[in-house]
């Protein structure tokens, strides 16, 4: 995968190559249809959970016998590096963004470990907002979570990470009550340099691994400067919490429930 160089530190991935960006292009165009919103959303998912379980799942040397062993005894076999099957996952799914994206997840990482390592917990999150309409917090309403995380990989496949008020509070509930993971991979399509600032301080020791990152908001002569470099000056928020550029109202568009 192209990555871009950026000034975040080394717990941050920003994708850059020109099929993710044309998919995250059409999935914020107001022309697109949701069917449309909904296959890019997905193709967006598959590649940056596998960037995700590559950098993070341990690995082991296997020999693996192919078709080709019984012609060809001893040379037949192939020989590298697998994903570790003793890796355990759980995928976050937050609602209600966070739910295609977190099915792509949770059926990639079981086609690539045992199905019994890898789980789907459920949060039922929502922003809150002020009477302004800025965001304020976000609530937790309830979850369903099938244990404890510790030792465990936690992959939190949240489509827009914008104030990342969401993220933290999913991360909170987990590190107070499930124990503690053995890595915490964020996956954004697309998120904030705000975004990144507030997940980064989290006690959770989190990497993101983002599709694109934006900072439209951010004076001229810092979106003249590699990402990252003035970070204190980037800006990708408007005053009601949504990215800019970024792609709208990602959760109403998906579910066509504009609340
Ligand atoms: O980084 P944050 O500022 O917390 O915002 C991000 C949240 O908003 C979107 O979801 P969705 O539209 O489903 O949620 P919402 O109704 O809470 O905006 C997105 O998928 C995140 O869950
Ligand atoms: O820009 C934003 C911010 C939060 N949620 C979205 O769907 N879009």
């Amino acid at each position: 995968m192209h990555r871009s160089e950026h000034g975040y530190g080394e717990r941050v991935t920003i994708f850059d190559d020109p099929v993710t960006a044309t998919l995250l292009a059409r999935l914020g165009s107001p022309d697109s249809t949701r069917a449309e919103v909904l296959a890019n959303l997905r193709s967006v998912y598959a590649g940056l959970c596998a960037e995700a379980a590559v950098d993070r799942l341990p690995r082991v040397r296997r020999e693996v016998p192919t078709r080709m062993e019984e012609k060809h005894p001893g040379t037949g076999i192939w020989r590298g590096e697998l994903v570790d099957p003793a890796s355990e996952v759980v995928v976050v799914d937050v609602i209600r963004g966070g739910i295609v994206p977190s099915q792509v997840c949770f059926e990639a990482l079981s086609r690539i470990l045992p199905e019994d390592h890898v789980r789907l917990d459920h949060l039922h999150m929502s922003r809150v907002t002020g009477p302004d309409g800025s965001i304020t917090g976000t609530d937790l309403f309830g979850s369903k979570i099938g244990g404890p995380v510790e030792g465990r990989h936690l992959f939190v496949p949240d489509p827009m990470g914008a104030t990342g008020s969401t993220v933290v509070t999913a991360l909170d509930h987990y590190l107070e009550s499930f124990g503690t993971p053995a890595s915490v991979s964020v996956l954004t399509a697309i998120c904030t340099p705000e975004f990144l600032r507030r997940v980064l301080e989290h006690p959770a020791n989190v990497h993101v691994v983002t599709g694109r990152l934006d900072r439209g908001l951010s004076p001229d002569v810092v979106l003249a400067t590699p990402p990252g470099t003035r970070w204190s000056e980037e800006r990708g928020l408007d005053a009601d919490g949504y990215i800019v550029p970024g792609a709208g109202g990602v959760g109403e568009v998906l579910n066509n429930s504009w609340c």
